[in-house]
């Protein structure tokens, strides 16, 4: 599986994910059909903000005990463009249930967030609802055009995540609609916001004509200020995760 020798942090959760899903059998089934719900959530005008249900992360260990589909409905009141969802369980405070449940209550579309290691991943998220998986170029390098054309087939979009020059390389190549720039360095958990700017200015510059979102460490508005006009979307966990008032907390960002 791939991904097994990266280091740190995110080398463990992808070891761990692995073991999960040793034995796993994907049966990919006849193709299904793309909607692009999450894909358009994205496109409109202005900062599309992805707001996610996280009770907890590596870096910060617990946030909230969020309930998910309560949290999924406070983010959609405040104006939340659709919703990422952990499905991580052992560092993310994720199960497979909090996606199903936010699907059952949201009209937003929802990202199925988690390590994906396995094909099978990618159709759980398409059974669980799912309208876009998260796929990491630091955890499945070449693989990533496979996994891409898989969560097609399965009806999904995609969020191609990248932390740095080469990572966006493969991405481009892989023909991701949709490419996130990770702030957040997942193998010392470190944060620059200067980033994603910096890549996704590259992206353009490189003609990509595609999607692209900022994520992680953004905490107010004012955080924000230098993505509008630059990005299409940013992600946002903790700081909306841990406001104790997620509808506000998603109004203050907009603001
Ligand atoms: O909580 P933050 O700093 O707002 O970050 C959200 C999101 O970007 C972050 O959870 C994330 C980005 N890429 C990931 C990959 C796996 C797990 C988590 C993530």
């Amino acid at each position: 599986m791939p991904g097994l020798e990266r280091p740190g942090v995110l080398g463990q959760i992808v070891r761990e994910r692995s073991q999960d899903y040793q034995t796993a059998q994907a049966e990919l089934g006849p193709a299904r059909t793309q909607t692009g719900r999450f894909r358009s959530a994205l496109a409109r005008p202005g900062l599309s903000l992805i707001a996610e249900v996280k009770r907890a992360s590596p870096s910060q260990g617990a946030i909230a005990a969020l309930d998910p589909a309560q949290a999924a409905l406070s983010y959609e009141r405040g104006g939340a463009a659709a919703l990422s969802v952990l499905t991580e369980p052992r560092h993310f405070g994720g199960n497979p249930e909090a996606l199903r449940e936010v699907v059952a209550v949201t009209g937003l579309p929802a990202l199925r967030k988690d390590f994906v290691v396995h094909p099978a991943m990618l159709v759980e998220a398409a059974d669980w609802g799912a309208g876009a998986a998260l796929l990491m170029v630091s955890v499945l390098g070449e693989q990533t055009a496979t996994y891409l054309r898989l969560a097609r087939h399965l009806g999904l979009d995609a969020l191609v995540e990248v932390h740095d020059e080469h990572e966006l390389e493969i991405a481009l190549a892989s023909g991701a609609e949709i490419i996130g720039v990770n702030n957040r360095d997942l193998t010392t958990l470190s944060i620059s916001l200067a980033n994603a700017p910096r890549l996704i200015a590259s992206a353009r510059a490189q003609g990509y004509a595609g999607l692209l979102v900022a994520e992680s460490g953004y905490r107010s508005a004012a955080d924000l200020v230098g993505l509008h006009g630059l990005a299409d979307a940013v992600l946002v966990g903790s700081s909306l995760a841990g406001s104790g008032d997620l509808t506000r907390a998603v109004r203050e960002l907009l603001a």
